[in-house]
């Protein structure tokens, strides 16, 4: 679980600037009570009372070398002196040594948390993300993220400086009647731990408000993603009521638990804040009137200890805002804390910088190759499987045999239970992931489009290509047709409020793209089963352009689009049952012959 100290880890990068921009703002509020002292002291100069020994002091010393005589007027002088220095001179001078470093460090440390997030987000497990919906990651960071940002300037610049103005008013309370310094301490300290036992049972309901605040967002979410299944169903009643119920439960916890909480505490605050106002009050009056203290001292007495109880309202206000934060600050953490996936590529963002390149034949063998997401259930098991170079390789079976999960564990995505595939006669785990995944390419059922331009799309993995190589892959995966019919070609926006491409035509982009990264393992992964009959046929020509150019697995439903793969291996429940050629299987009286009849029939698998 993460704590208090991960979060100030975000800062431990800027901590020496940090410690200065916070001790100038925290001395800058002791200086400020420079103010009431001095108004205190020119209370006695007009009433012809002694000055402090100490300022008495100063005065003679200042007096002395400006050769000036060291009256009522040059009394005040100084001490007006004083007053302009911590105020007139002060203002500008703690604007630029403490208020710009606390943003400037809230903002350098956003900046680095964002791109620690985008890190994570690109090496967490794919497994991640088959568990928790995207609304729901995008809130937790963007919420994380912010109230990081706000917090640091309200507790670096105003609650620490402001519990060192305290602790200088004490000082100088103690300093005129020690008596009355050590009530203010007692009072002091009483409410500021009340506040805090307070606040610490509140924090527990924030953070349960905040897991019900990120389920409904995260269905909210999911209801956007999924509006189509949403509107086709008519069931946008039904989303009403259920956001409403999860809406209410939010609100009878931020109402009736948190806010009544807070106005709880804030009550007991305030009347104790009041009664000890008044409780100094009658001390320092009493003090006065025993002669213990001057005018003066009493006036500031008086001021600075009202001052430090209306201090108390801001830090318990800080502190507040800070129990709301916190419990969405440390779920951010808890995400930042989710371990890497094994199947993490680098993050180096020079491509050119990368150490290591490999080039393969595209012979691929998997051995004795067990493998289930739960390990007490297998959803592979003991594959053995030779793909020779350039050889063209379809997988089929029925839905759940298992033929996607192989490809995943070509991908090294998930790591094999037993056994281990081989490229090129090395054991796959034994490579770097990034550069030996840059050397396959897959097209998936569903073609992800970037918002951008055709071209982007089109050379987002390799986007060096040249001109020339994008329009020859767009040529081979006859998407060049689509693009040239386009007013813009090439240049055309699509995706986020960009040209909407048909299923077909993603199909072929998602094929070019992979063609330009010249792969030495291409996979289409159910590329065809979505589509209608032409689409099909036209992606199916352009694969026959590609078969044979380099090794080539075809996973597929349709069985009339594997007839020409050289090898056909059919899976059923995680085991190889057939191999052989389209031909040979046909023959054989087993699982592929029975599923081609019933595709032929037109019946369904
Ligand atoms: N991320 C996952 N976590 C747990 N089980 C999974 C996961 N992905 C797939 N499975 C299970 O593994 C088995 C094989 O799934 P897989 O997707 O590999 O089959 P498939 O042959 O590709 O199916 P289809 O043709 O329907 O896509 C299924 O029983 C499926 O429920």
């Amino acid at each position: 679980m993460a704590s208090i100290r991960d979060i100030l880890g975000y800062y431990r990068k800027y901590w020496a600037i940090a410690c200065f921009s916070i001790a100038a703002a925290s001395i800058f509020e002791i200086i400020d009570l420079a103010v009431p002292y001095a108004i205190g002291q020119i209370l006695n100069v007009l009433s012809n009372q002694p000055l402090d020994k100490a300022l008495q002091n100063a005065i003679a010393f200042a007096a002395d070398i400006t050769n000036l005589p060291a009256n009522q007027f040059f009394s005040l002088s100084v001490l007006m002196g004083l007053i302009f220095l911590v105020t007139v001179v002060r203002a500008p001078v703690q604007t630029w040594t403490s208020w710009w470093f606390h943003w400037d460090i809230a903002l350098r440390s956003r900046r680095d948390q964002a791109q620690k997030t985008l890190e994570k987000i690109l090496t967490l497990p794919l497994e991640f993300y088959e568990e928790n919906n995207p609304g729901r990651i995008a809130g937790r960071v963007a919420k994380g993220l912010e109230n990081h940002t706000w917090t640091y300037p309200e507790i670096a610049g105003q609650f620490i400086p402001k519990l060192f103005r305290v602790l200088g008013i004490f000082g100088i309370i103690w300093l005129i009647e020690w008596r009355i310094a050590l009530i203010f301490l007692v009072s002091f300290l009483f409410i500021l731990s009340f506040s805090l036992r307070g606040l610490k049972h509140l924090m527990q309901q924030e953070r349960q408000l905040d897991k019900y605040m990120e389920n409904t967002q995260s269905r909210t979410s999911e209801i956007v993603t999924n509006i189509k299944t949403v509107k086709a169903f008519a069931t946008e009643g039904i989303e009403i009521k259920r956001q409403r119920q999860r809406l209410n439960r939010e609100f009878k916890v931020v109402d009736y638990r948190i806010h009544l909480g807070y106005i709880k505490l804030a009550t007991w605050q305030k009347t104790i804040i009041q009664f000890c106002v008044l409780m100094v009050l009658g001390l320092t009056l009493n003090a006065a009137l025993k002669g213990q203290i001057s005018l003066g001292h009493f006036v500031t007495t008086l001021t600075i200890s009202s001052m430090a109880y209306a201090e108390l309202e801001p830090i318990a206000n800080i502190a507040e805002i800070f129990a709301r934060r916190y419990a969405s600050m440390l779920r951010f953490h808890e995400f930042m804390q989710h371990p890497s996936g094994a199947d993490a590529g680098d993050l180096v963002i020079d491509s050119s910088a990368i150490a290591t390149s490999y080039q393969f034949t595209g012979k691929i063998e998997f051995s004795h190759l067990t493998f289930g997401y739960d390990t007490s259930r297998p959803v592979l098991q003991n594959i053995n499987l030779l793909i020779e170079p350039y050889q063209t390789v379809a997988l089929v079976g029925r839905s759940g045999s298992g033929k996607s999960t192989l490809v995943k564990l070509l991908f090294r995505y998930f790591e094999p239970t037993q056994g281990s595939i081989l490229m090129d006669g090395q054991d796959i785990r034994t490579l770097d992931v990034s550069s030996y995944r840059r050397r396959l390419a897959i097209v998936h059922q569903e073609v992800d489009i970037f918002n951008g331009t055709l071209l982007d799309n089109l050379t987002y993995g390799n986007p060096k290509a040249t001109f020339e190589q994008v329009q020859e892959a767009c040529r081979i995966a006859r998407v060049d047709e689509v693009i040239e019919h386009l007013p813009q070609g090439y240049y055309t926006v699509v995706g986020e409020r960009g040209m909407r491409l048909s299923g077909g035509q993603r199909q072929r982009l998602g094929i070019a793209r992979a063609l330009l990264v010249e792969p030495d393992v291409l996979i289409f992964d159910e590329a065809t089963s979505s589509l209608d009959y032409e689409s099909e046929r036209s992606i199916q020509l352009a694969m026959r352009s590609i078969l044979g150019t380099r090794t080539t697995i075809i996973i597929a439903h349709r069985l009339s689009t594997v007839r020409e793969a050289d090898k056909i291996v059919v899976l059923d429940q995680g085991q190889i049952v057939e191999v052989g050629s389209h031909a040979e299987l046909l023959r054989s009286e087993g699982i592929y012959r029975r599923l081609h009849s019933l595709q032929e029939t037109g019946e369904l698998m």
